[in-house]
């Protein structure tokens, strides 16, 4: 029977940059048309660590080029950008793939607002890399001229980090349900959604931050009442002793067994901790939830109980 999926792509299915992204896509809707063929409702949603990051650059230089004409670009309107170029790419992706394989569905990308609590201690202690990768004299400079916080990511080099608080809400969830309701595939939340918080009366305000996708995805997937939250990555499965002698891959986890990985530090923080941490937080949100962290390419046997790291109750 067709499961009510939400998948949450990280960055391999995307690309890091604009030509990269136009070839990656390709295969990502060909891995989601696949489930969609298969009989199962999906809702997208997808990072934005590279991308965010990219047009945050461009629109400082553009500000830095001449101060006068062009005002700073908040880092929310980076978000929606984001959202907006990524969804672009995808939906005509999926539309293709749909279309070439005679399955008549919408495709719609829905700009997604987030809210955030604006007391959240996140905005004190910038975690979330986004851009490219620098090298230790790059970053360096970058710290020293523009005052941004860097990171060393996960051993793969420096990047800048900002402010990442948890996703409460998903502001446009009634229009998200009702789409889905519809028969349409839809992409909501990209790179983590919008972040925002109320103010006075019905008034949104944008917040100087970055959501994380998988913590995003697992409040998409239980406000939409999913079966499974699949997180597509760049590894078939999640490890304990990752990269060392006495690695081990994982076909299954409980929430108990994740618990006690991650107080063991299994998981880094920033990649793989988030995932494991957004799969534990869905499988235990209602009876009968599972969560999948596999390959992009591996979508479809992963949902068919053949590999990926399963984690439920
Ligand atoms: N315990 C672990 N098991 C598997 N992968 C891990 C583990 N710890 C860290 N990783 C790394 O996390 C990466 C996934 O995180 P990241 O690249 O940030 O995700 P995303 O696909 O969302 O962009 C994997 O490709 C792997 O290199
Ligand atoms: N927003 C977000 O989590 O993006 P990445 O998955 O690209 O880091």
């Amino acid at each position: 029977m067709g499961k009510r999926i939400v998948i949450a792509l990280g960055g391999n299915a995307l690309g890091n940059n604009l030509p990269e992204q136009m070839i990656a896509v390709k295969q990502t809707a060909k891995a989601i048309v696949d489930l969609i063929q298969e009989g199962h409702e999906v809702i997208i949603a997808h990072g934005n660590g590279p991308q965010v990051g990219m047009i945050q650059k461009a629109m400082t230089e553009l500000t830095r080029s001449d101060p006068e004409k062009y005002i700073p670009c908040p880092l929310s309107v980076c978000v929606a950008m984001s959202q907006g170029y990524i969804g672009y790419d995808l939906q005509n992706a999926l539309r293709e793939e749909l279309l070439d394989r005679g399955i008549n569905k919408g495709v719609a990308t829905v700009l997604t607002q987030v809210e955030v609590d604006p007391e959240d201690k996140a905005f004190q202690n910038p975690t979330k890399p986004i851009g490219a990768f620098m090298t230790k004299e790059e970053a360096d400079k970058m710290v020293a001229e523009r005052g941004y916080n860097v990171i060393e990511d996960a051993g793969r080099g420096y990047r800048r980090v900002v402010a990442s608080p948890k996703p409460q809400s998903i502001i446009e969830i009634q229009s998200i349900r009702d789409m889905v309701a519809a028969g349409l595939v839809v992409v909501a939340c990209g790179g983590g959604g919008i972040p925002v918080y109320k103010t006075e009366g019905h008034h949104l305000k944008g917040a100087a931050a970055v959501i994380d996708k998988d913590f995003a995805s697992c409040v998409l997937a239980q406000q939409v009442e999913a079966d499974t939250l699949i997180i597509l990555t760049a590894v078939e499965k999640v490890a304990i002793n990752f990269g060392k002698p006495d690695e081990k891959w994982l076909d299954e986890l409980t929430p108990d067994q994740a618990r006690q990985y991650i107080e063991e530090g299994h998981f880094a923080p920033g990649s793989m901790l988030p995932k494991v941490q957004a799969a534990v937080q869905f499988a235990e949100s209602a009876p009968g939830r599972s969560a999948l962290i596999t390959l992009l390419e591996k979508a479809k046997d992963g949902v068919a109980g053949k590999t990926g790291t399963a984690i439920h109750q």
